[in-house]
């Protein structure tokens, strides 16, 4: 029996609601093997983070050598990179070892629009990972720091998603902000495709605080669809469903912004 073998770049988050742990859930429930390569490590629950450590450079050099001498990475993701190191690192080994199916979760804003990274690992992303991403998945800030356009119109995430194609992502998926709930109550979500068609992905905004995990298991489940050979469109439905099941059933964990349900897409 053989598997998709697909791989994280990224921090781990020790009460597995985000970071690795929800990308390695969400790869383990899409049918695919996950791998896993550490950069920082933090530690943090469903009230917040309490303290946090970036892995030594030359370790995470030997975790890259030790995933790419041996497995077949079929796609790569990654998460928080919070140096423009390891942003490098990544880049060389991504290109190096030519794996096409990259998705880049570019880490750079919380949901809520607090600044996680330093302004050099900013430039460093657009440099060096957006220009081999097969897509590109911002959050609403996100999407205004990398396309440095302020969005406040649909044709506004068309114009900012193009601005991001430009700089060498192939196709870019804007998750809508949470302010912007249609008449129907739901939000929407924007693909840029490589063809240059535009797509909305809406649905139902949840009334929950069972939400940390959710930007990383979107990309974490479009990069296992790809890389068991959908396309990006397809991959993205796929993601879309999951997250919204996810969101929709809560799991009694955690006292304040629990983690999200990986078994909800079975439930509904
Ligand atoms: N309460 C919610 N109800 C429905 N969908 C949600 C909810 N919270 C997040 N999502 C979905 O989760 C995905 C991740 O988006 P978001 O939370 O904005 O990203 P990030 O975690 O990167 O800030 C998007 O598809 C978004 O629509
Ligand atoms: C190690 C680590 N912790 C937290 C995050 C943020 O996760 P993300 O899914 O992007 O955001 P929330 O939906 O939890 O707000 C991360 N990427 N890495």
């Amino acid at each position: 029996m053989t598997v998709p073998q697909v791989l994280t770049i990224a921090g781990s988050d020790c009460d597995g609601s985000a970071g690795a742990q929800a990308d390695l859930l969400t790869f383990f429930h899409q049918q695919t093997y996950g791998l896993s390569i550490m950069t920082s490590c933090v530690a943090g629950n469903s009230v917040g983070i309490q303290d946090s450590t970036d892995l030594p450079h030359d370790f995470i050099v030997n975790e890259f050598e030790s995933i790419f001498s041996d497995f077949h990475v079929a796609g790569a993701k990654t998460g928080m990179l919070s140096s423009p190191d390891v942003i490098e690192v990544t880049r060389y080994y991504l290109e190096r070892y030519q794996v096409k199916n990259f998705v880049l979760d570019p880490v750079i804003m919380t949901k809520h629009g607090a600044q996680l990274i330093g302004d050099k690992a900013v430039s460093a992303i657009i440099r060096k990972l957006i220009p081999i991403s097969l897509c590109i998945t911002p959050n609403f800030y996100e999407a205004q720091v990398l396309s440095g356009m302020t969005i406040k119109s649909e044709q506004d995430y068309y114009s900012a998603a193009l601005t991001i194609q430009s700089e060498g992502a192939k196709n870019v998926l804007i998750k809508g902000s949470h302010d912007d709930v249609d008449d129907k109550g739901q939000i929407t979500d924007y693909l840029l495709s490589e063809d240059g068609q535009l797509k909305q992905y809406k649905k139902a905004l949840r009334p929950t605080t069972h939400i940390n995990g959710t930007g990383d298991t979107l990309s974490a489940c479009i990069v296992a669809e790809i890389a068991k050979g959908s396309p990006v469109a397809t991959a993205v439905q796929t993601a879309e469903d999951y997250l919204l099941n996810a969101v929709t059933w809560d799991l009694n964990i955690g006292s304040k912004f629990g983690p999200i349900n990986h078994w909800g897409i079975n439930i509904s």
